[in-house]
């Protein structure tokens, strides 16, 4: 099949095409399917033939093993391979992009839009996007930037195409897009942590491995419902629960003492600067 078609007229902004079919890429194609977009107007390349399996079978997607095949007729380019090869697998598909005019959405961390725009030839729509996984379950959060280039109609689309995952948050200092990384993209992970550090301390004290996980588990998807569901602040969802001279107060006055708020706030200026530094290193 030939990389660059030579009649625009049948690449279609309805055909999304994503390159790079890892694990982001699963969760968003699965949102897609789940929410009544064709299997067939979705088109995945992604070298590891496992994967392209699975993504066929599970989803009933177009797989193929090499971008140029995949962005042919694709109105949409979905960039969802990681920031170190980014820079390669632009340069590879730069000449179809000015022929076809696509608007590339990325969710690579880091990664700019000026760098994306340049890497593509220059003169490009770009949506550059921060999802995170629970998108896999609809529920996700997404951050969205959209440089000059970028018209309303595909605005619209890159906002569909992610809603699919969760929530979408417009940002419109690209400066940003690293904070956002660093509070929601990696967020999930400070979740988990947080899981199983209760859970090893909860067997600490005695309880089956099971319990505690379950004990864990649940909680933090409780509390996560009641700071989502009922419009108050986490703030005065914590104080309600923390009864003076109880149990609460013993365990917050610790995670007090100990820093937890300083480390809470490293950590996120870690991965904020870690965003910028993918930014240079990849350049
Ligand atoms: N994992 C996460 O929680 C999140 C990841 N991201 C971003 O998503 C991007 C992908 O991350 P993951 O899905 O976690 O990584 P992954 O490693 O699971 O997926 C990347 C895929 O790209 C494929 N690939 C490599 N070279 C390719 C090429 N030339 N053409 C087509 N496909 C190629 C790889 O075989 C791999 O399957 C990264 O840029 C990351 O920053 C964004 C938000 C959250
Ligand atoms: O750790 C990473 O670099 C990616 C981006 C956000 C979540 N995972």
């Amino acid at each position: 099949m030939s990389a660059a078609s030579s009649e625009s007229t049948a690449v279609s902004p309805a055909t999304i095409a994503f390159i790079g079919g890892g694990n982001m890429a699963r969760s968003l194609i699965a949102g897609l399917v789940a929410r009544g977009t064709a299997p067939a107007s979705i088109r995945v390349a992604e070298p590891v033939e496992a994967l392209r399996d699975s993504l066929r079978a599970d989803y009933g997607v177009v797989t193929v093993a090499d971008a140029a095949e995949a962005i042919a007729d694709a109105g949409v380019w979905v960039f969802a391979v990681k920031p170190q090869v980014m820079r390669t697998v632009c340069d590879a598909v730069a000449a179809t992009a000015a022929e076809t005019d696509p608007l590339a959405v990325s969710i690579a961390a880091g990664i700019t839009s000026a760098q994306l725009d340049r890497w593509l030839g220059g003169d490009r729509a770009v949506v550059r996007t921060m999802p995170n996984t629970p998108a896999l379950l609809g529920a996700g959060i997404t951050g969205l930037f959209a440089n000059p280039r970028v018209s309303d109609a595909q605005r619209d689309a890159a906002e569909r195409i992610l809603a699919t995952a969760g929530e979408t948050v417009w940002i419109d200092d690209e400066a940003l897009m690293d904070a956002v990384t660093a509070v929601s993209g990696s967020g999930p992970a400070y979740a988990f942590l947080l899981a199983e550090a209760m859970q090893a301390a909860g067997q600490a004290q005695g309880l089956p491995e099971d319990t505690a996980r379950t004990l864990a588990a649940q909680t933090l998807l409780g509390a996560a419902r009641m700071l989502v569901e009922s419009g108050e602040t986490a703030e005065v969802l914590r104080k309600r629960v923390t009864s003076p001279g109880g149990t609460t107060q013993a365990a917050i006055e610790t995670f007090e003492a100990g820093g937890f708020r300083a480390l809470v706030d490293a950590a996120i200026t870690a991965a904020t600067r870690r965003g910028r530094e993918l930014s240079a290193a990849n350049d």
